[in-house]
């Protein structure tokens, strides 16, 4: 028999061995936030975690980030509430105009996030924005608020951190980071139903803006690493946040870091909240390449766009994830030379999309 891949498992077949079971899925990093205001060799080792969970994974989960789980929990009941109101009250925030400052709708225009219903508001900085916020139910503001403005700190002080592990330094954009986006989508799915085939809540896709973090109420946000093939169900780690790279720390990056590629499905056992929070430079601010992580080893990958450039490219756009499922993400801010391996391009290029964001 020549020596062909699979010869093993035919061999093992041959004798009645049970065929090797694939390895487990390695759990994700969970990484102790309190250690970065520690001394500073807990700090160092802390922006090693980090970035190393970046680099490789995409994503982490963070503890001791210092947001009560009464906050937490605060945010989700207001979002359960704002969703258990009548649909004429959240029909006041419908809108098709993606530059709203809020947004309801009752389902994706790519044809695939079809039972999700979902509120999207900005929230940085917090006195611009809470205006345009439901009053309904009365504890929203103060709520939202509260959980907005701790994920916006917890959000700069990871991007420190970050910044610092890249060896662009701690202080590396911070003024315009402090002053940037932060976009807030509560997103609510069904349980999901025995009759129907469909389990996918939100279509895969990457986030825009550096970072997201968020914050779900049961298990249902799957992944898909770098290097697999296969979806990793993200576990609801109580009082944990998951954190995962956005585009835009791509871009940063120059390619060092890439964007997590993650979709939700519905929960077969209760109905579901997610918050994602996405932090990134304000609207009109060009994301380049770090020119300190370029040269000629490392050649620039990516064009410069801004949050703007993102809005302006979705509405036009939108048929082509209905007709494609998916998009193949040309919004402008993808590589200008195609980078790593062809699988992960291959994937990316089939994966790619912007569901859940716009
Ligand atoms: O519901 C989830 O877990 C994912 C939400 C998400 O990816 C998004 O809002 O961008
Ligand atoms: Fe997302």
């Amino acid at each position: 028999m020549p020596a062909v891949a699979g010869s093993l498992y035919m061999a093992s077949q041959h004798k009645g061995v049970p065929p090797p079971l694939p390895p487990p899925p390695r759990p994700l990093p969970v990484i102790n936030l309190g250690r970065l205001t520690m001394d500073s060799a807990s700090r160092a080792l802390a922006v090693r975690d980090i970035v190393l969970a970046c680099r490789e994974r995409g994503c982490f989960e963070v503890v001791n980030h210092g947001i009560s789980r009464y906050c937490m929990n605060g945010a989700l009941e207001a979002a359960s509430e704002f969703f258990q109101l009548s649909t004429e009250r959240k029909e006041e925030f419908a809108s098709d105009d993606i530059r709203q400052p809020i947004r309801y709708d009752t389902s994706s225009r790519d044809g695939i996030s079809m039972s999700r219903s979902f509120l999207k508001h900005y929230a940085n900085p917090l006195d611009d924005w809470i205006k345009f916020w439901p009053t309904q139910p009365p504890t929203y503001r103060e709520k939202m608020g509260e959980y907005a403005v701790e994920t916006q700190r917890v959000s700069m002080q990871l991007m420190e951190a970050i910044l610092q592990g890249l060896g662009l330094g701690p202080s590396y954009l911070q003024e315009k980071l402090e002053g940037g986006v932060q976009f807030v989508a509560l997103n609510n799915y069904p349980q999901s139903s025995a009759k129907k085939a469909d389990k996918i809540g939100l279509a895969p896709h990457s986030d825009y803006g550096f970072l997201t973090i968020l914050l779900q109420s049961s298990p249902g946000l799957e992944v898909m690493h770098h290097e697999d093939d296969a979806w990793t169900s993200v576990p609801a780690i109580p009082g944990a946040l998951h954190v995962h790279v956005g585009d835009h720390l791509e871009v940063l990056s120059n390619g060092q870091l890439k964007s997590l590629v993650h979709r939700a499905v519905l929960n077969p056992n209760e109905s579901r909240i997610s918050i994602a929070s996405i932090h990134g430079l304000s609207m009109d601010e060009e994301v380049h390449c770090a020119e300190e992580l370029v040269d000629e080893h490392h050649p620039k990958m990516y064009r410069g766009s801004s949050f703007q450039d993102f809005l302006d490219f979705l509405p036009a756009n939108m048929n082509r994830y209905k007709r494609c499922h998916h998009s193949d993400n040309d919004s402008g801010m993808r590589r200008q030379q195609p980078a790593g391996n062809a699988k992960r391009r291959r994937r990316l290029q089939q994966l790619k999309g912007k569901a859940g964001q716009g």
